[in-house]
């Protein structure tokens, strides 16, 4: 079991497949797009849409063809720039509600939710579940309200994306998301589980606890990687 009382989830490459994001939700984000801008660049746009265009640099607004181009290769790049995260998340919600769209997390996730949620102390092994994703908050929650295994956000104390913490290779993020998670806490009683060095580099510079999640698809780490850092494979080490 975990020392620390605060767990923070990155999601991408740690409680989901990276295939999940890249052969799932890009591709459906990519087939709504031409729907949504022409949408846009009709006479009557629909209102809930403007603040997520309106986000684009004005240069690329001008035409459907020259948005559409703007965006899709900002997708495909994987670029995480909080005006496509925010605009992906609207898209997503639909596929969503509808059922299209279903979140499978790793099988262990729900164990650790289950355990961490439902646990009547810290002693039992009670924690405080955050997430932290380059993906817009509103995505966050419709993602973990829509997992294969049903709604999770009732265990969920608090989501942090870029533009409420910055970026997540930035110490100053994780500064930022400890004060948020409570004035008394110190940063050591935090745990961050990614994939991504980098943000684990600056987790650990912030003073956290943190490990990098070695799921299968993500990115290779070089032995240099497992030399500094804690490498777990999944979530059954920390229960
Ligand atoms: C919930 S958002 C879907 C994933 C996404 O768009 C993304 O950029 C995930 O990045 P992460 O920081 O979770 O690796
Ligand atoms: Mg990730």
């Amino acid at each position: 079991m975990i020392s620390q009382k605060y767990v923070v989830l990155d999601i991408e490459g740690t409680v989901c497949a990276i295939s999940f994001v890249k052969d799932i939700l890009f591709p459906y984000f990519l087939e709504a797009l031409p729907s949504k801008l022409n949408d846009h660049f009709s006479s009557c746009p629909p209102p809930d849409l403007q603040p997520y265009i309106d986000a684009f640099p004005p240069t690329v607004r001008t035409s459907y063809d020259c948005l559409y181009a703007y965006i899709r290769d900002l997708t495909i790049a994987d670029k995480k720039v909080s005006e496509l995260k925010a605009l992906q998340g609207y898209v997503w919600r639909k596929g969503y509600e509808t059922g299209e769209l279903q979140a499978p997390l790793f099988p262990d996730v729900y164990k650790a939710f289950d355990l961490w949620t439902g646990a009547s102390s810290f002693e039992e092994g009670k924690r405080n579940i955050y997430i932290y994703s380059s993906g817009s908050v509103d995505a966050q929650i419709l993602l973990f309200a829509h997992t294969e295994q049903g709604d999770l956000t009732g265990g969920i104390q608090g989501y942090f994306d870029t533009v409420s913490a910055g970026l997540k290779t930035e110490i100053t993020s994780y500064v930022k998301i400890a004060e948020q998670i409570g004035n008394e806490v110190d940063p050591s009683e935090i745990l961050f589980l990614s994939d991504n060095v980098k943000e684990i580099t600056a987790a650990k510079e912030a003073g956290w606890e943190a490990y990098i999640v070695e799921r299968p698809g993500n990115a290779p780490l070089s032995e240099e990687d497992r030399k500094a850092h804690k490498v777990i494979q999944n979530f059954e080490s920390l229960i």
